[in-house]
């Protein structure tokens, strides 16, 4: 799969550690940044992985922020991508079958990196049930559409 991910100062390390795991298992990965830990603004690094699945460049997103809620913010601004702070192994699960969740957005200070690299292996693994969660999901597109999301 191909996979964009991202990164604030704070997600740095933990996303260090999530692309060598990914490539271990044979993903592309695309990295967007940032590439230290000197303090960055994330919105910039957000906007970087939803465009890449907004666009189809990326078939999914990973972004890591202090909480994950930063990034999810500004990753739902484009259009066709769902993004959202998953907590444990559940979420990251749930948000797949019901939600179609295509960029998954982390905590890198509330979650410890073995909790993350499970996470990350439920969400890639686990598929969209379809179904009555497919009219809703089409619902949320419809408003981008109205909306006029980018
Ligand atoms: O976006 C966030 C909160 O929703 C993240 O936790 C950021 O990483 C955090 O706000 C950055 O804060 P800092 O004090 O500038 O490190």
């Amino acid at each position: 799969m191909r996979i964009a991910i991202g990164s604030d100062h704070r997600g740095y390390h933990l996303k260090e550690q999530l692309i060598g795991m990914l490539r271990s298992k044979g993903h592309e990965v695309l990295d967007e940044g940032t590439c230290a830990t000197e303090s960055v603004d994330y919105p910039d690094f957000a906007v970087l992985v939803a465009k890449k699945v907004s666009q189809g460049a990326a078939e999914r997103g990973v972004l890591i922020c202090g909480t994950g809620i930063g990034m999810a913010i500004t990753a739902n601004k484009f259009s066709g991508v769902r993004a959202a702070p998953c907590n444990d192994e559940v979420t990251a699960e749930i948000s797949r079958r019901h939600n179609d969740l295509n960029v998954l957005c982390l905590s890198a200070d509330m979650l410890s990196p073995r909790t993350v690299e499970r996470m990350v292996e439920v969400w890639l693994t686990t598929p969209f049930e379809g179904g009555r969660h497919e009219r809703r999901v089409e619902k949320i597109h419809q408003l981008e559409k109205e909306l006029g999301c980018p």
